[in-house]
């Protein structure tokens, strides 16, 4: 039987300046996204209909309806071409689920590409990319990978240099974040902040650019921003413990992953990564910390049977 086999990493979002509600519901962002190399994988096969399944941990919390993301991905692209979305979809999850890390939209950028290739479509990156951002606004990353400035509400992307490698810890959390639920939070604590009603339009950072581009860890620990950083802590006060925990651990910097509730932290190399990650395991303030690296390729076919 034919099938195809892609895999996507996660991200963490090294700067993510969010301004304000947008009237669609979306905030305008600066968003700094880096690929690291925690993976899924997706793997597309013939069948008779849509269907999904998934392994790995935190399996169990992944929907196998509809409303997976790898499974709107298929249907998205299979109305695009005019066909059925005729497939079997399996998951091998690693990447958190709900854990800020946009698992769900590295399923949903793997699909696009492995069941382009099982269908022999050949669609252009440009209509994978429009079909992408209409998924979510962090699946166009999760296709590009590397690392790139989304502008939009992240969906706009610009390819940043990076040079080198950076060492990252990852401590995952027991149980998710729902994304919508940590913006509106971050909407609320600017409303009953009198300093912080006017959000102002977000903003980029060239020392943050130069230090990705020179691959100066030290540099870039500096400058890590995560505007919405105060709302994943104000729903999860917990992760202040992992937070600190991680700094007397001796990280460069650490930050809330994206919207939460993975925190993710630089280390200067790979053997202060390591020693990081056991500090946090030993910790007691996460349920697992795992050092890996960044940049990471995007959405990559890794198996071709015709
Ligand atoms: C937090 C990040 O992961 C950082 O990269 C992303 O901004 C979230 O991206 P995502 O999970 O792909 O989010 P989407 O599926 O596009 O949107 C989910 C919900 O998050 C909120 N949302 C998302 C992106 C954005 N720029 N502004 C928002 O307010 C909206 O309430 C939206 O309904
Ligand atoms: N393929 C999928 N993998 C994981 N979750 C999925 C998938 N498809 C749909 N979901 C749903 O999406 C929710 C968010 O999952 P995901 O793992 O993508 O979160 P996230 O990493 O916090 O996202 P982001 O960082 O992009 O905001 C899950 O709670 C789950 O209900």
């Amino acid at each position: 039987m034919p099938s195809v086999t892609v895999r996507a990493p996660a991200k963490v979002n090294v700067r993510l300046a969010v301004g304000p509600l947008r009237p669609d519901g979306y905030h305008d962002l600066v968003n700094v996204f880096l690929a690291v190399a925690l993976q899924d994988r997706v793997t597309a096969t013939p069948a008779g209909a849509l269907r999904v399944t998934c392994a790995g941990p935190g399996a169990g919390q992944v929907p196998l309806d509809a409303g997976n993301l790898a499974a709107r991905a298929a249907a998205a692209l299979a109305a695009r071409l005019g066909r059925a979305p005729d497939v079997h979809l399996h998951i091998d999850k690693d990447i958190p689920v709900a854990g800020g890390m946009a698992g769900g939209s590295a399923d949903a950028a793997a699909a696009l590409l492995a069941c382009d290739a099982l269908w022999g479509a050949g669609t252009p990156r440009e209509t994978l990319h429009e079909l992408a951002a209409g998924l979510g606004s962090d699946v166009p990353f999760a296709l590009a990978g590397g690392a790139a400035l989304g502008r939009g509400r992240g969906e706009l992307l610009t390819p940043l240099p990076v040079e080198g490698t950076f060492h990252w810890v990852f401590a995952l959390a027991e149980g998710g974040l729902s994304t919508p639920a940590v913006y509106r939070e971050c909407d609320r604590l600017r409303a009953e902040d009198p300093a912080g009603a006017d959000v102002p339009p977000p903003q980029g950072d060239p020392a943050l650019e130069a230090a990705l581009a020179a691959g100066d860890p030290h540099a870039l620990a500096a400058r890590l921003v995560n505007d919405l950083q105060p709302a994943a802590l104000s729903l999860r006060p917990a992760l202040a413990d992992t937070l600190r925990a991680g700094a007397d651990a001796g990280a460069l910097a650490g930050l809330v992953s994206g919207s939460g509730p993975t925190c993710a932290f630089l280390a200067a190399d790979a053997d202060g990564a390591a020693a990081l990650a056991k500090s946090l395991n030993d910790s007691g303030t996460c349920r697992q910390a795992r050092a890996t690296t960044a940049p990471a390729p995007g959405a990559t076919t890794i198996d071709f049977h015709a």
